[in-house]
């Protein structure tokens, strides 16, 4: 901690709050505007004086655009609209007073203010906005001589049922929003986190949890499927003579190759700095051998713009699921034997598993 504020400015956030501040106001609007009603009814019956009307009109209709401006323009907008939610419950406060504590608006008042202070910041926030409405409340009742008429007339309780109806729904339909947008963002980090970023290949992460997966499949439905190891051949030179950036390309390119191989039940992955890895489902030995030599023939043939002299090839190992292999650690140990008799080989070959 060295005590200093944080002062820098972060878009993201900014966008994020000035969102905050904007799903307010629009629920300030509708909560306000039919919370009018509500207190409209008992001033109706008070025979309320007109600067009584205008302080309710003003309230209603006034205060969310007011509200919406303060904040928005603000230089922390996220902290003025906050500010902007205890007052709305300081005014809340001073109308329950006003109406004498008839029951059915009040009631509203209060609930419908208590619970979109919890929806927002939760019970902290709303202990500090209820502290803020029982002060005002209990100043203006002071002021009012503790004017008391709970009782509440039908057209009292029928000038509520707007509040009492819309304002809930739009509660829940704003926090059914945002738990959506809490489910299509962790499905985003989830995606996130098994991608491989230089390629869009999986990730080493995904690769074990599709393998272990592929064996479960294998071993309950007594199919088969095919695994194949890529690396790439002196891949170190490669970079040591043209550089990371070209070293970049050939993996990109290895990786575009896979891409243009799989189907959609199959998976192919960077499972290393230099070696990648495809599980084909349903695919017997021949058919993931004559896979693995259009890898291995479209990587020879590969040229690159950032380096033309540059050729490229890759050694490739194929093995297939079977009674050696009842686990994924058990298959892919495999699949590594005979990638390394492909290297054993002179490099530029496909070499399959010994049953
Ligand atoms: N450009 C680039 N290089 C990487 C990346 N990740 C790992 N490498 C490099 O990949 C190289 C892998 O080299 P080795 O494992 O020695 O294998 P090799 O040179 O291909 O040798 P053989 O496999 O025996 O043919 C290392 O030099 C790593 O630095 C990457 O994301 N980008």
């Amino acid at each position: 901690m060295t005590g200093i504020a944080d002062t820098s400015f972060d878009p993201v956030r900014a966008t994020e709050h000035l969102r905050f501040v904007r799903r307010i106001y629009q629920m300030r609007t509708l909560g306000l505007g039919t919370g009018f009603f509500a207190v409209a009814g008992v001033l109706y019956e008070h025979d309320a004086s007109a600067w009584v009307w205008a302080l309710l009109f003003a309230n209603g209709y006034l205060w969310p655009p007011l509200a919406y401006l303060l904040a928005s323009r603000s230089v922390d907008p996220e902290y003025a609209e906050y500010r902007n939610l205890v007052i709305d419950s300081a005014l809340g406060g001073i109308w329950i007073a006003v109406m004498h504590f008839n029951v059915v608006p009040s009631a509203l008042l209060a609930v419908m203010l208590s619970a979109d202070k919890i929806s927002v910041g939760g019970w902290r926030f709303f202990a500090r906005t209820a502290t803020a409405q029982a002060l005002t409340c209990a100043t203006v009742w002071a002021l009012l001589g503790f004017a008391f008429a709970p009782d509440s007339s039908m057209p009292v309780i029928l000038a509520s049922l707007p509040f009492m109806f819309v304002y809930p729904m739009a509660i829940s339909s704003a926090a059914y929003g945002l738990a959506r947008k809490v489910v299509r963002q962790n499905k985003q980090l989830d995606q996130l986190s098994r991608t491989d970023p230089l390629t869009g290949l999986q990730n080493r992460l995904h690769w074990d949890d599709s393998a272990t997966a592929t064996m479960t499949y294998c071993a309950r439905s007594s199919k088969g499927a095919a695994l194949i190891l890529i690396d790439i051949d002196r891949f170190k030179e490669i970079n040591d003579f043209h550089g990371h950036l070209v070293g970049d390309a050939v993996l990109r390119r290895v990786a575009g190759t896979l891409h243009e191989v799989v189907r959609l039940t199959d998976t192919a992955s960077r499972i290393g700095g230099d070696e990648f890895a495809l599980i084909l489902m349903d695919t017997g030995l021949d058919a993931a051998v004559a896979i693995a030599e259009r890898i291995r023939n479209a990587v020879e043939d590969a040229r690159f713009d950032e380096a033309p002299a540059l050729r490229c090839t890759v050694s490739i190992g194929v093995a297939t699921t079977g009674p050696k292999t009842i686990s994924a650690a058990m298959w892919m140990r495999h699949t590594d034997t005979a990638l390394y008799r492909a290297k054993q080989l002179g490099r530029n070959a496909v070499a399959v598993a010994e049953d």
